[in-house]
């Protein structure tokens, strides 16, 4: 991130939201349960869980060496499988490496996104919401609210 790069606070209705809206989209597939990328899925995927009945939930536990450079990846906990009939659910796809990672550990699985910007919204089967290649996404676990001054005293 830039010092110039414009900053987006998610509100966590507005995660809710659209992840409900997501959901709608996938209502008519049978889904054999979610895999949540972790950590950034595990929310987005409780809340579809929820939504489209699922009770078979997992995670791929993916991270990155360096965070802001997005290095080599690390697996951390891999899924049996090929991860067929799934939904694979990540909060967000910005270059698109650990989709592209988890999509080859899981070459069956369907991705989906709540957010996604240009780089690698290909990856996404469906997603919500696009934001700007340079926007900088604060998500809501990651924000608090703190006492904003008025303009004027
Ligand atoms: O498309 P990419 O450039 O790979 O970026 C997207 C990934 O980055 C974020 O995870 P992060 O690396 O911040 O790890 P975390 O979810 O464990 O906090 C996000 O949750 C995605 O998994």
């Amino acid at each position: 991130m830039t010092d110039t790069a414009p900053v987006y606070y998610l509100s966590w209705e507005e995660l809710h939201r659209d992840t409900r809206n997501l959901a709608r989209k996938l209502v008519d597939t049978p889904w054999k349960g979610v895999i949540s990328i972790a950590r950034g899925g595990l929310v987005p995927g409780a809340i579809l869980a929820r939504e489209l009945n699922l009770r078979v939930v997992d995670t791929l536990c993916i991270a990155s060496y360096d965070h802001d450079r997005q290095g080599e990846l690390n697996v951390l906990k891999a899924v049996e499988g090929d991860g067929d009939g799934y939904l694979l659910v990540d909060d967000l796809v910005d270059t698109g490496v650990t989709a592209r990672a988890a999509m080859q550990l899981l070459p069956k699985a369907t991705f989906v996104a709540i957010y996604a910007k240009p780089a690698a919204i290909e990856l996404t089967t469906h997603h919500v919401r696009e934001f700007a290649q340079e926007t900088w996404i604060h998500f809501p676990w990651d924000i608090t609210h703190v006492y904003s001054e008025p303009l004027i005293k």
